[in-house]
């Protein structure tokens, strides 16, 4: 009897640890629950067998549902980390229903769009383009901007939109003093920030714009070509002059730094929101675009260098129809926009002005920083094939108290405008 009992107990017991381990679990005393050593000892064989069997169901039964619960889990990421590229979050975020629209640079809109936030955004895109050609009373619409100078493809619309028509370029909107802008620059993988710094004239500054081994590039390329900086001569732009007003020394960078100066252009390009491949009457000023009898082959690069008591006095960029008639003719170019870099930090014993209208202890002050951007437009937004000249775009480099200046100018010229005064 003893012997037949120890049987069944054994039987029991392995029939217990069976059913477990057939549901991929294993049956021990740890598990109070599904004890097999507990249920074997029970007299009950059936009642035994009856707990078991529930048990061994419920647990197979949890086991399953975990079983599908786990890669379901892992596809919710998988869907999850997928869904900026298909972009739904970033772009409704982005989908204003209310558009308004403005002219390049301006901060009023001309007019006010309803936008149909179901629609994708190359629909909606399109609808904006329709929208403001009707408003514009059938003006042809090239593209439409954000107010960072980039085009709106492939995005819902944000609140405010900045529409281009026939060949006309981005102007930054400078509205509030303060107001920053993400820039993209493709070519250096990162963005920048570009802050107004003043509405009229339209400044902004980017900081970090280069790094310090491209300040120290440019600087030492230019070194040895350094000559001292000329003004053009009222009447004849061709005729370079040593005058008091301008006394720091320039070089024209020379072809060799091309592979610089080309990774520059295009992060210059994004800077100021304007794609110069794509527009044939936009041209980097280099050299031979301002002197008329040619010269050696140069980049657009001009740098300067400023030792202590040097400056340039307050001048404008473009050339004026009145003052520079011979050099307007011809091809009709003009200074646009000014993009200026500063190339060094200039030691501060006290603050000194870098761009002003009058004099060195009024106006704007841009302190110079190694690696800043500045961008100043020297000719009116409204006016870019008219010519119209931005005559508060008035500044100058103030004297040196110590140390040396490095900066360079980089001049976005605008072929076929017509200067009015
Ligand atoms: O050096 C500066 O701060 C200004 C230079 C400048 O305005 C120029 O070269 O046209
Ligand atoms: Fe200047």
């Amino acid at each position: 009897m003893k012997n037949k009992e120890s049987k069944r107990l054994f039987s029991t017991y392995n029939s217990c640890i069976a059913l477990f381990r057939s549901a991929g679990l294993r049956g021990t005393s740890k598990w109070r629950l599904i004890d097999c050593r507990r249920l074997s000892k029970s007299t009950n064989t059936r009642d035994l067998w009856v707990r078991c069997a529930v048990l061994t169901a419920t647990v197979v039964f949890l086991a399953s549902m975990m079983w599908h619960w786990i890669p379901q889990k892992t596809s919710l990421n998988t869907e999850h980390r997928a869904q900026p590229s298909s972009q739904p979050a970033v772009a409704r975020a982005r989908c204003s229903p209310t558009v308004d629209m403005h002219h390049v640079g301006s901060c009023k809109p001309f007019a006010s769009f309803q936008q149909d936030c179901s629609l994708s955004p190359e629909q909606a895109y399109s609808r904006i383009l329709t929208a403001a050609a009707a408003a514009l009373k059938g003006e042809k619409v090239r593209e439409v901007k954000q107010g960072n100078g980039v085009t709106l493809i492939n995005e819902y619309l944000p609140t405010n939109v900045w529409v281009l028509s026939g060949d006309e370029l981005f102007v930054f909107p400078t509205c509030e003093v303060g107001d920053t802008f993400d820039i993209p620059l493709p070519s250096a993988n990162r963005n920048s920030i570009a802050k107004v710094r003043s509405i009229s004239p339209r400044v902004l500054e980017v900081e970090d714009f280069l790094t310090p081994e491209e300040c120290h590039e440019l600087i030492s390329s230019a070194k040895p070509l350094m000559s001292r900086s000329t003004v053009s001569a009222e009447g004849d732009s061709a005729v370079s002059l040593q005058e008091s007003s301008r006394t720091s020394s320039t070089a024209w960078l020379p072809p060799h730094s091309h592979t610089l100066a080309n990774k520059l252009y295009d992060r210059v390009s994004s800077l100021v929101g304007i794609d110069f491949r794509k527009h044939e009457h936009v041209v980097v000023e280099d050299l031979q675009a301002i002197d008329k009898r040619g010269g050696s082959s140069v980049t657009a690069w001009q740098v300067l260098r400023y030792e202590v008591n040097q400056h340039y006095h307050i001048h404008h960029d473009y050339f004026d129809p009145v003052l520079h008639r011979g050099f307007l003719q011809g091809d009709g170019r003009n200074r646009f926009i000014t993009a200026f870099f500063y190339l060094t930090d200039v030691e501060r014993g006290d603050p000194r002005p870098i761009t002003d209208y009058s004099d060195c202890n009024r106006g704007l002050r841009v302190p110079p920083k190694r690696g800043k951007a500045i961008i100043f437009y020297s000719l009116l937004a409204d006016g870019q094939r008219s010519g119209g000249l931005d005559v508060a775009s008035w500044h100058g480099g103030c004297d040196v108290h110590n140390g040396t200046k490095w900066a360079a100018n980089y001049w976005i010229t605008l072929k076929g405008v017509h200067p009015q005064r």
